[in-house]
């Protein structure tokens, strides 16, 4: 947790529900958010920031334009992106613009098992699919696993599921982490700040796999021990931002549960 002394400045085109929730467990977690999105500044700030975020929870035109000019800058800068493609599955205006921002060079897609098949479906097939009604996932992980690889291979990132246990792959290596409490499910945009702080784990360079397998392991065990504190969903959103800031790198650490696995190869 190395964030924690550089205290990486993350630039989050987000939508209007996760903007205050993101921007606390960002600071819990030891870096510095920035919530922006005008088109006339975006560019600029993409550069001057250490990471981007990029969701499409609340889409209008003028923030898809936006979201289209800060993903090259920060490209262009040599800055990762994360990618966040809320509800991806539900409407037709989504699903095209999640398939344009997916070709930008995004450095992790995270999200949840429907939004990652959806995804899957617009890049590798080019279906207009209906997978997927809303925000939240109504597919398991494991169903999301053979398409999470081959977004991973086809785009070049890495690809994020999820859910009671997460799954991450490049396309040729992947991690399951078991770390995490059904609580989160139960207050909105933890997905969202979740991102938020992938964003903030790959920020200062290193492997991307591996600090978003810590990033998400991290971010389940503050579920966990906010869990053991609350008396139900408000008492737990309050517990997990002090958990999120209570967390040492050697408790994490000890308490990650993370398992790597080599993949097969995709079938042509
Ligand atoms: N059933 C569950 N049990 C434990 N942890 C969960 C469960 N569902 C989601 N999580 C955790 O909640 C966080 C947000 O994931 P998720 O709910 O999939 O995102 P989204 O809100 O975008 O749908 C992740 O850290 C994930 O591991
Ligand atoms: C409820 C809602 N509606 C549009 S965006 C949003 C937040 C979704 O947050 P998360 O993906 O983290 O559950
Ligand atoms: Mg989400």
């Amino acid at each position: 947790m190395q964030l924690r002394s550089t205290v990486p400045l993350i630039h989050n085109i987000t939508n209007y529900v996760a903007m205050e929730v993101m921007a606390n467990v960002l600071l819990a977690t030891g870096a510095s958010p920035a919530m922006l999105h005008a088109q006339d500044e975006v560019a600029e700030f993409a550069a001057i920031a250490s990471a981007l975020t990029i969701n499409i929870g609340t889409l209008s035109p003028a923030w898809v334009n936006s979201m289209m000019i800060a993903a090259p800058a920060a490209v262009a800068a040599q800055r990762p992106w994360v990618f966040d493609p809320v509800g991806a599955g539900a409407t037709a205006y989504r699903r095209q613009i999640a398939g344009q921002l997916a070709a930008l060079k995004p450095s992790v897609i995270r999200g949840n098992a429907s939004e990652i098949l959806a995804l899957d479906q617009r890049v590798s097939h080019s279906l207009a699919s209906e997978l997927g009604r809303g925000v939240d996932a109504l597919d398991s992980v494991v169903a999301a696993e053979i398409a999470a690889q081959r977004l991973a291979s086809q785009l070049s990132c890495v690809v994020a599921v999820t859910g009671a246990v997460d799954f991450i792959t490049d396309g040729q290596y992947a991690a399951r982490i078991a770390n995490g409490h059904s609580l989160m499910t139960r207050v909105t945009a933890l997905g969202c700040a979740l991102t938020g702080v992938v964003a903030a784990f790959i920020a200062g360079g290193g492997n991307i796999l591996m600090n978003t397998a810590a990033a998400l392991a991290y971010y389940g065990l503050a579920g966990e021990y906010a869990a053991a504190q609350a008396k139900g969903p408000g008492s737990f959103a309050v517990a997990f931002i002090d958990a999120l800031a209570a967390i040492e790198p050697a408790t994490l650490a000890a308490e990650a549960r993370v398992e790597w696995t080599q993949l097969a190869k995709l079938p042509n």
